[in-house]
């Protein structure tokens, strides 16, 4: 029996699981924890990934190997491969200006979507580059490379490190999923655009070589038998291959960030910025919409209400729909679609009738939901169809997010059971490399959801659409 590995290094933790290349049966996983925060230095995604191999039972029986991550981050290598300063996150919003400054320089927010198939926000690679050339040039001067986080694992899997005289820097391999969020390469393309790398970190630097959905890359270092590695994907791409996505069918992954996605055949290019045209990992596109705001949001709940994720679930379905006029508006990092970075979130409708815990739950659950129902609106504006709609990533393992959903998005809701979907997707794409057939193994796991109805409550909406204008900024507030 041949195994093969997937690896999601997300936001908060890195998981791994090791699966038959052939029927895709879990074999064995493992996890371990990446330290808070929108800047964290690499060698921390490094170790997590040594300790969720070791917890895995190790790659030694291992054939293929695919790494899928949190997308954008900025990981900025010297000639020598060593990396610059601490990766900054695509939840670090702090070249919010960076991109408003690119956006004007190259012509405007349709242009860029016209170029790569997105309108960059702080988020995007290219803004973070160019936050680093105006706020510390001494860095950038440094950048001979510029890497993303599942590309750099992949690199380190590899072999190379720093101190290899940058020996390796052209060994950096990507796929178009993750190529797709950096805001110098188009989908459509499926070409680097140098000269918007350059309009952002001011000279050229080495990018890594982008392979197609099921080419093969280098061998890993890792594990007795040489795994070869796949090309790796972003983490909504390696999820929507689990999922194994086609046309008509649309995913919300509640996990740090809330992201509305749908596998499609044609490229989008929405210049209003609300969907970004990302690939996928087969070789269509993944339009997809963003917001920073999703299970943390249902954390911050917890935190206030003292109770944990199940007292927070049978609160929020204690109170009615609507919370009784109680709306939470989830700006709560900021947000990134609709592009608000300066935003905080807001508790609005205060009442005496609705100031209990159970209105408060279900409005933290409702803001966060109608927040990704706007993002699904948004997709269905650039022409997506909306059939069947899959809700995974932590959130989904809540009672109230599973039975709320389908009111607030007025669809029914596909759950599938709950999983690592997008390591599954990381090692379908491992097996995929292997096997060198044309298309991906048939495992996927859309057929086992468990569907979630309920009467749509048009009014939820309605209530959010009425006050989420209505924040306050840190600015005006003088907080960061
Ligand atoms: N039962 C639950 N109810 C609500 N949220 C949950 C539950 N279990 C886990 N979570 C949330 O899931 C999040 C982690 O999900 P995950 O998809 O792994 O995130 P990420 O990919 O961003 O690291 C945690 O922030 C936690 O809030
Ligand atoms: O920025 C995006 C997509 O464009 C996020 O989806 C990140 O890729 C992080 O994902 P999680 O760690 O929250 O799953």
């Amino acid at each position: 029996m041949a195994l093969v590995a997937g690896v999601d290094s997300s936001t908060q933790s890195c998981k791994v699981v090791i699966r038959d290349a052939e029927t895709g049966e879990l074999v064995r996983e493992g996890r371990a924890s990446h330290p808070d925060g929108t800047e964290v230095a690499p060698r921390h995604w490094w170790d997590a990934l040594q300790v969720a191999i070791e917890t895995a039972g190790g790659l030694d029986d291992v054939d293929a190997v695919a790494v899928g991550g949190q997308q954008h981050g900025m990981v900025a290598l010297d000639s020598s491969g060593e990396v610059v300063r601490d990766a900054l996150l695509w939840n670090d919003t702090r070249s919010a200006q960076a991109a408003l400054d690119l956006i004007d320089e190259a012509g405007g927010p349709a242009v860029w979507a016209e170029a790569t198939g997105s309108v960059p926000v702080a988020s995007f690679t290219a803004t973070k580059l160019r936050w680093l050339r105006d706020a510390e040039p001494e860095n950038a001067a440094k950048v001979a490379a510029v890497a993303l986080p599942h590309d750099w694992l992949t690199w380190r899997l590899a072999g190379y490190d720093a101190g290899d005289g940058g020996a390796g820097l052209d060994a950096l391999v990507t796929d178009r999923s993750d190529a797709s969020g950096t805001g110098y390469w188009s989908p459509v393309t499926n070409d680097y655009r140098p000269d918007l790398l350059e309009l952002a970190l001011g000279h050229s630097a080495e990018l890594p070589r982008v392979l197609g959905p099921s080419q093969g890359g280098p061998q890993s270092a890792v594990g007795a038998r040489r795994p070869v590695l796949g090309p790796g994907a972003g983490d909504n791409a390696a999820a929507a291959l689990a999922l194994g996505l086609r046309p008509g069918d649309v995913a919300v992954s509640l996990g740090t960030s809330g992201v509305v996605s749908a596998v499609c055949a044609a490229p989008t290019a929405d210049a209003s910025g609300l969907v970004t045209g990302f690939a996928d990992a087969t070789g269509a596109y993944l339009p997809l919409a963003c917001t920073l705001n999703a299970t943390r949001v249902l954390d911050a709940a917890t935190r206030m209400l003292g109770v944990d994720y199940t007292g927070l679930s049978a609160l929020a379905l204690q109170a009615p729909a609507g919370a009784d006029g109680l709306v939470l508006v989830p700006y709560l990092e900021g947000e990134r679609t609709p592009n608000k970075p300066d935003a905080t979130g807001a508790l609005h409708g205060l009442r005496l009738a609705n100031t209990t815990p159970a209105h408060l739950a279900r409005a933290a659950v409702e803001g966060m939901l109608c927040a990704l129902a706007d993002g699904i609106d948004a997709l269905r504006a650039q022409g997506v169809a909306v059939e069947r709609l899959f809700l995974i990533g932590g959130g989904a393992k809540s009672e109230a997010v599973r039975r709320i959903a389908p009111s607030v998005f007025g669809v029914d809701v596909h759950v599938p059971p709950s999983g690592e979907y997008v390591a599954d997707g990381a090692a379908r794409q491992a097996a995929w490399v292997l096997s060198g057939a044309e298309q991906a193994p048939d495992w996927t796991a859309a057929a086992q959801a468990e569907v979630f109805q309920a009467e749509p409550a048009p009014r939820v909406r309605e209530q959010y659409a009425a006050v989420r204008e209505l924040t306050a900024t840190r600015t005006a507030l003088g907080v960061s």
